[in-house]
């Protein structure tokens, strides 16, 4: 490449359902993001070197991205650009997803894990919790917040490292506490980082978009 490497980012929010406005809040107050905007369209999608899939209801958003004729041109992006998807997120971005609508419903995939969606219960059954991610946020515990969140039950290749995981509790297994992963320039999280006041995680993932534009 003969380019310079890139010093900012132009990064999308995937806005057709969910919370989209708190990521793009997020978003705006790094200093390495030059703009960040909500994502609808195909033209929109290819103006931007990054994006995040938000958190809502990851089988309304697969219809809708259906319906708008974003599904494909969202496959295709997330081959080579880097894409964050949390909670709902991170289920469109799975491979595989279990307890899925019946049915079934569409994913974009990519990102080599089976998730079970609404792991942990009903929207009663939220929760908050600290998390220990040093690799990612370094020492101080990151508050995260557990919406009808999925887990990652099983990672379906070695290029999935695990970042991320809740403490274990009686009668979970191992592979239940998983709930962040990076698999090269894919990163997914379990829970709602943009609902907190804490952009360390939005940070880490401009970060590590920069570090896949450098030459
Ligand atoms: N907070 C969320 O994003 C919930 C995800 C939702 N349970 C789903 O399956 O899509």
């Amino acid at each position: 490449m003969t380019t310079a490497d890139k010093t900012t980012l132009k990064i999308g929010v995937l806005a057709l359902q969910g919370a989209f406005l708190e990521h793009i809040h997020m978003l705006k107050n790094l200093p390495v993001v030059s703009d960040a905007i909500p994502i609808r369209t195909t033209e929109q999608l290819q103006s931007v070197d990054a994006l995040i899939i938000p958190g809502g209801e990851s089988t309304s958003m697969a219809l809708i991205a259906e319906r708008c004729g974003i599904l494909e041109p969202l496959r295709e992006f997330v081959k080579t650009k880097p894409t964050w998807g949390t909670c709902a997120g991170m289920i469109m971005l799975a491979n595989e997803a279990t307890s899925a609508k019946k049915g079934g419903q569409q994913l974009i995939g990519g990102l080599a894990i089976r998730v079970n969606r609404n792991q942990f219960g009903t929207q009663k059954e939220s929760f908050e919790t600290k998390l220990h991610m040093p690799e990612i946020v370094g020492e101080t515990p990151f508050h995260a917040i557990f919406i009808r969140a999925p887990v990652i039950s099983d990672i379906l290749s070695d290029d999935v490292k695990v970042v991320g995981r809740l403490e274990q509790k009686v009668g979970q297994t191992e592979a239940e506490t998983i709930i962040a992963v990076r698999q090269n320039h894919l990163f997914a999280t379990a829970f709602h980082p943009e609902l907190t006041y804490d952009n360390r995680l939005h940070g880490y993932f401009a970060n590590m978009a920069l570090e896949h534009y450098k030459n």
